[in-house]
């Protein structure tokens, strides 16, 4: 049985994880933290769905999360998961990350802490978008530059990073299949008097609002004609079924960095 702990388990990924950890074969929920202070702290960790207690209690110490369990699945922010990366690698726990909105300096940090722990990470842990990610990449591949890329994504409006991990990762496939960079080639934000639009650009468009679990839409506008590759989430399950996969992967791994093309073989 692989030891799962929860990292953020109060959160809305936090709870969906813990549900589903607790319905999986293979896994035992074995630890939770939350943020330093906040109301769950000393609670069972089952208790954040309602469930009977599994003997742990929620933690606010990082150290003491990675030092009870196998595997850690982190859906928080940014700063925690460095945290919890340097932590996995100093003693070996796998860490699997779905926190988005990290920096240049936080990958190297995940890169760096890879040589001592399994670290699965991914903006987006479902089949569906990982899929999308490789469609992407081939349509972008066999389309010329006069078939403009623009990525538009919707989530709910309590998200507070943009454009959403995936979306940039959709943008990493474009730029991929194009071969080109994408930190050279997208236009994040359009404002004012921008001019006519470039060519080769990646352009990305983002909307706020409801509780939209997460749209994404890769459009390639070309002469005479518009292809539209869409998924649109309803439920954060596939967020969970797939980072359990991570998990469950990774402990037959060696130390590294993967990501869900490798898990799913996709790669
Ligand atoms: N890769 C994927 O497939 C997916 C990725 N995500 C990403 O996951 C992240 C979380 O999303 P979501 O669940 O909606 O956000 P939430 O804000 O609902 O959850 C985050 C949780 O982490 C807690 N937290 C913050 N800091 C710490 C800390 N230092 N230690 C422990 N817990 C901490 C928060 O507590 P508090 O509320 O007190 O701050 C909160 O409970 C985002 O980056 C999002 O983009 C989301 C869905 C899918
Ligand atoms: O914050 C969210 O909700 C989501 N975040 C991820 C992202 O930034 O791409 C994945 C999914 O779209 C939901």
């Amino acid at each position: 049985m692989l030891r799962i702990g929860i990292a953020g388990c109060g959160g809305r990924m936090g709870r969906m994880l813990v549900r589903h950890t607790l319905d999986t074969p293979g896994v035992v929920l074995a630890a939770g933290s939350e943020r330093s202070g906040g109301d769950l702290v000393g609670a069972d960790v089952a208790s954040v769905v309602g469930a009977e207690p599994v003997g742990a209690a929620i933690t606010d110490d990082p150290a003491a999360l990675v030092a009870g369990c196998d595997a850690v699945i982190d859906f928080t922010t940014p700063a925690a998961t460095v945290a919890h990366a340097d932590l996995a690698a100093a003693r070996g726990t796998i860490l699997v990350v779905g926190t988005t909105g990290l920096g240049a300096s936080d990958l190297t940090r995940l890169s760096e802490a890879a040589s001592g722990a399994r670290i699965v990470r991914a903006p987006n842990m479902s089949v569906g978008v990982n899929l999308l990610m490789a469609l992407t990449r081939k349509v972008a591949a066999t389309l010329g530059e006069d078939y403009d890329i623009e990525i538009l994504e919707h989530h709910h409006r309590h998200k507070v990073d943009a454009p959403s991990g995936t979306a940039l990762g959709l943008g990493e496939a474009a730029a991929a299949g194009r071969g080109v960079d994408l930190d050279a080639a997208a236009d994040r934000v359009r404002d004012g008097h921008t001019g006519a639009r470039e060519d080769g650009r990646i352009g990305f468009a983002v909307l706020r609002g409801g509780d939209v679990v997460g749209d994404h839409t890769v459009m390639f506008a070309g002469p005479g004609e518009r292809i539209e590759l869409t998924h649109k989430a309803s439920d954060r399950a596939i967020y969970a079924r797939g980072a359990l996969r991570a998990a469950l992967w990774a402990a037959e791994r060696p130390n590294g960095l993967y990501g869900m093309a490798d898990v799913l073989g996709l790669g």
